[in-house]
């Protein structure tokens, strides 16, 4: 199916599950998004093995989930389509466990390309090597099929030796709910270069650094750290909410004449040509390898770097004053008990 924009998106009625109908799927992990596939999968009818190390704290939750479970290696010999959904640090370990298992026309399934675009995992020519990327964390991949609705998510075949590399995938897309929302295709190299791109600069470190230098503004001015936490951080997510619902348009609605004024004139002195030039060096670390090499570096070291940035991050007061704000109000403690249960599950 083509739209005006001539990208390809699928749909349910694109997606023939039949692909999958004798097909045993390991899932190799269950946090965040293996839980979600494997729970999916199963719902749709799907033959699902969990495939876990024997020490693993996350066998108890895929059987109470009512999943079998096994090891990597047996769930993979069992398996025609492998979805490695291990964090992706260790997915290149996992792969040499699992790579003798891998028989010609099988599947090798990942939800980001990363370890595949920057040759971390090389799969024999044999085997289809596609992605099926949910455009969202795994609870809500799950919490979305659950409740009838899907999530968005990209589809990339990068090896087909099968032939039907892109039909098995859009199955697999359909299996955990993915068609019913659209499923866009694209590139392993494109979504691992846009999908870094975009934690690094704006979803993650973008808006945890606009945050914390909102609040550092506002405190070191000698307002109250609770103002600030309040107008720097609790209301990013309404005013985020609005933008998600009906673009920055619903935003600049919603909110009133002087704060639309105020931010049209003020926005790009904030984010102005400089920070520009930054994200586009952002970008260009991603494109070329240096962040990719990095991170491979940073893990086969242990974690020096990421650890203090880690206990940096903890120690920002920001997260002080909020968990004492968030403890006072009622708003917060529903979703909270969520996100931590899920959390809890990935924390191997
Ligand atoms: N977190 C998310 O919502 C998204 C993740 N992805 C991708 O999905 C893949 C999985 O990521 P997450 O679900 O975030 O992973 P995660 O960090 O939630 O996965 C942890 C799970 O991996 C397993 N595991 C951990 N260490 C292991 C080890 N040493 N050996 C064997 N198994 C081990 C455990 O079962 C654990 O539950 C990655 O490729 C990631 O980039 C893609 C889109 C969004
Ligand atoms: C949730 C997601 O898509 C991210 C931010 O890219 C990730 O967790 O790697
Ligand atoms: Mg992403
Ligand atoms: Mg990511």
């Amino acid at each position: 199916m083509t739209d005006e924009f001539n990208t390809e998106i699928y749909y349910d009625d694109d997606a023939d599950e039949s692909h999958l109908e004798t097909t045993t799927v390991a899932v190799l992990g269950y946090g965040s998004q293996g839980h979600a596939h494997a729970q999916n999968l199963d719902d749709s009818g799907v033959d699902v093995i969990v495939g876990l190390r024997e020490d693993s704290s996350s066998r108890d939750a895929a059987e109470a989930d009512g999943l079998e479970v096994a090891t990597p290696v047996e769930a993979a010999s069992r398996a025609e389509v492998v979805s490695v959904l291990v964090p992706d640090t260790v997915q290149p370990s996992v792969y040499a466990d699992i790579e003798s298992e891998l028989d010609a026309g099988d599947t090798l399934q990942f939800a980001h390309g990363f370890n595949i675009h920057y040759n971390q995992i090389q799969p024999p020519e044999d085997v289809d090597v596609t992605m099926i990327a949910p455009k969202s964390p795994g609870h809500l991949v799950r919490r979305n099929y659950e409740s009838g609705e899907g999530t968005p998510g990209l589809l990339a075949v990068y090896q087909d030796a099968t032939g039907d590399a892109k039909e098995r995938a859009l199955a697999y897309a359909k299996g955990i709910g993915c068609t019913r929302a659209g499923v866009v295709e694209t590139t392993f190299r494109e979504e691992t270069e846009t999908d870094l791109f975009g934690e690094q600069a704006v979803l993650c470190g973008g808006i945890a650094e606009l945050i914390k230098a909102g609040y550092d503004t506002l405190v070191d001015a000698g307002y109250s750290p609770e103002m600030a936490y309040f107008e720097c951080l609790n209301e990013m997510k309404l005013i985020v909410d609005l933008m998600y619902e009906g673009g920055l348009g619903a935003m600049w609605d919603s909110v009133s004449d002087t704060a639309e004024y105020g931010g049209l004139s003020r926005g790009d002195a904030v984010i102005d040509d400089h920070a520009r030039e930054n994200m586009e060096e952002v970008l260009r670390q991603v494109q070329d390898g240096e962040f990719a090499t990095e991170w491979v570096a940073e893990n086969q070291a242990n974690r020096p770097t990421y650890t203090q940035l880690r206990q940096a991050e903890k120690n920002h007061e920001i997260e002080d004053v909020g968990e004492r704000l968030r403890a006072l109000f009622a708003w917060a403690e529903e979703e909270e008990t969520e996100d931590e249960s899920v959390r809890m599950q990935a924390d191997d």
